[in-house]
C-alpha cells in the first residue's frame, strides 16, 4: 500500500537525517516489510532523494511551521519534507503527491495532524515560487549541502563550485567493469543487449560499460558468473595508473569491498595482497573475489602498522585508496552530507598521512605507490601527497594526464560530473631506484 510506504519512508528519512542512521542500514532494515517489488523502488526512491535534498527542503519546512515539529514529531516533519521531495524532485502529480502525504499521516497513528499537513503542502503550492527564490538564494538551500561543505569547496573551487553542488544531485549513470578474464566487453554488451539492457562502452575506459540508469544488477545475465561488477569509472583509473606486469608484488593496502583489488587482478597475475582493517568489510572482499573467481592474500590489519601484518618483503605496486570524506561520491552516496562533519576532515587528513607515511618503507626501489581519495578536497588529496614528497627525498611523483579533470599540484583531480563520473583524486608516486 502507497500510504504505508510513505509512513515507512518518513520515518526511516527521521532516522537518517536526524538520528545519523546509514541509508544503507534503514533500507536493509525497513525493505523487507514491502512484499510488492515496485513499492521497495519507491522507498529506496523516497529515502534516496529525501536524503539528497533534506537540507532544501528541511528549510522550507521551517518556514511554512509556526513550530517545528523536528524533535517533536520527527517522522511528521520527515513526511513534509518528503511531501516537497515528491512533488518538486520525483515530480508526482501534485493531487497524488498531496493525498497520499496526507494519507501516511494517518498511517503514522497521528490523524490530527492530517489538516495540518494538508494545510502545509497547500501552502507550498501557493506560494511556491517566492519560497523556491528564497531557497536558492544561498549555496547550502540551493543545492541542499551543508554550509561547512558549500564553503569548502568554493575555497578549493571557487571556479566550479556550483556545477560540482549541481552534479551531486543529479542521477549518476550504472557504470560496471567487465571482468576481462571471463568476457570480452564487447561480447557482454551484446548479451545485456539482447536482455533489454542499454548498455555501451565507455568511450576512454577500456574495461567499463555505461547503463542510464540504475538496476538490481543481480538479476542480470552473467553477474553470477563472475562476467562484470559494478564501479564508477572514475575508480577503474586506478588500474592504469598502477601499470601493471605478471609477477608483481601488489599491496592494496584499504582493499574493502575489493572493488580495486579485483580489477588488479583482472589485468595481470600478480600476487596480490589485499589489506583491510575492517574484518566485517573483508568479508565482502572474499565474495567478491569469489564471484569474479580470482584470488589473493586476504590480511586483516591496520596500514599505518604495518609490523603487525607485514612479512617483511617489499611490494613493486602499492595501491593506497585511503578512507576520505567521500565528498566526491554524493551523488551515489546521498546520506553522506548529512553525516560528515567539519572536523572529520582534519582527521582524515591525519589519518592517510599516518598511512602514506607507514607504507612508503615497504615499496621496493623503482616501484610505484598510487595515492587515491574520493575527496574533492585539497587538504586530503593534493597536500597528502605533497607531504610525503616534501618528508621523503627518495620519492617522485609521476606526471600523467586523463581525458578529463585537472592537473593539481601534484597528481590529477576529477570533480563529479566531469565526464559523467564521481569526483577522485590520484597521484602516482615513484621512489628512486
Ligand atoms: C575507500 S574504501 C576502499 C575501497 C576499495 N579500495 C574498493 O575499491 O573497493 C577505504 C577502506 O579502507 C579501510 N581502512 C580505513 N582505515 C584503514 C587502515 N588504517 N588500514 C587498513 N584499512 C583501512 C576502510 O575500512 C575502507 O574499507
Amino acid at each position: 500500500m502507497k500510504a504505508d510506504t510513505r509512513a515507512l519512508a518518513a520515518r526511516g528519512l527521521a532516522e537518517i537525517a536526524l538520528r545519523g542512521a546509514s541509508l544503507r542500514d534503514v533500507m536493509e532494515r525497513h525493505a523487507p516489510r514491502l512484499a510488492d517489488p515496485r513499492d521497495r523502488a519507491l522507498l529506496m526512491a523516497l529515502l534516496s532523494e529525501g536524503a539528497r535534498w533534506w537540507l532544501r527542503f528541511d528549510a522550507a519546512i521551517d518556514g511554512l511551521l509556526e513550530k517545528s515539529l523536528r524533535h517533536k514529531d520527527p517522522a511528521i516533519h520527515a513526511l513534509l519534507v518528503l511531501g516537497l521531495v515528491q512533488l518538486e524532485i520525483l515530480e508526482l502529480q501534485d493531487y497524488a503527491a498531496v493525498a497520499a502525504t496526507v494519507e501516511a499521516v494517518r498511517a503514522l497513528q497521528r490523524p490530527q495532524l492530517a489538516g495540518l499537513v494538508n494545510a502545509v503542502l497547500r501552502r507550498w503550492q501557493r506560494e511556491r515560487e517566492t519560497l523556491i527564490t528564497q531557497l536558492d538564494a544561498k549555496p547550502q538551500t540551493r543545492h541542499a549541502h551543508p554550509a561547512w561543505l558549500a564553503t569548502a569547496l568554493q575555497n578549493d573551487w571557487p571556479e566550479q563550485a556550483d556545477a560540482v553542488m549541481a552534479a551531486d544531485n543529479r542521477e549518476p549513470p550504472l557504470m560496471l567493469r567487465v571482468n576481462r578474464r571471463r568476457s570480452e566487453r564487447e561480447a557482454l554488451i551484446v548479451q545485456l543487449q539482447a536482455t533489454g539492457y542499454a548498455a555501451t562502452a565507455h568511450p576512454w575506459l577500456r574495461d567499463a560499460l555505461v547503463l542510464p540508469h540504475s538496476t538490481d544488477i543481480t538479476r542480470m545475465p552473467g553477474f553470477e558468473d563472475g562476467l562484470f561488477a559494478v564501479q564508477d569509472g572514475a575508480a577503474q583509473v586506478a588500474a592504469d595508473l598502477a601499470e601493471l606486469e605478471d609477477g608483481l608484488r601488489v599491496l592494496d593496502a584499504c582493499a574493502a569491498p575489493g572493488g580495486k583489488a579485483c580489477h588488479l587482478l583482472e589485468r595481470a597475475d600478480i600476487d596480490l595482497t589485499a589489506l583491510e582493517v575492517d574484518a566485517p568489510r573483508a568479508e565482502r572482499i572474499r565474495q567478491n573475489l569469489m564471484r569474479l573467481r580470482l584470488n589473493a592474500k586476504l590480511a586483516i590489519g591496520d596500514a599505518g602498522a604495518p609490523k603487525n601484518w607485514w612479512k617483511g618483503q617489499p611490494f613493486d605496486r602499492i595501491l593506497i585508496d585511503a578512507p576520505c570524506s567521500a565528498t566526491g561520491v554524493l551523488r551515489r552516496r546521498p546520506d553522506v552530507r548529512l553525516h560528515r562533519r567539519e572536523s572529520d576532515v582534519a582527521a582524515m587528513h591525519a589519518q592517510q598521512r599516518r598511512i602514506l607515511s607507514a607504507l612508503w618503507p615497504l615499496l621496493a626501489p623503482g616501484g610505484r605507490l598510487v595515492y587515491i581519495t574520493c575527496s574533492v578536497l585539497r587538504m586530503e588529496n593534493e597536500a597528502i601527497a605533497g607531504e610525503l614528497l616534501a618528508a621523503q627525498p627518495d620519492a617522485r611523483p609521476v606526471a600523467f594526464t586523463l581525458p578529463v579533470g585537472r592537473a593539481a599540484s601534484v597528481g590529477w583531480q576529477i570533480l563529479p560530473g566531469d565526464g559523467d563520473l564521481d569526483g577522485m583524486y590520484y597521484a602516482v608516486l615513484q621512489k628512486q631506484p
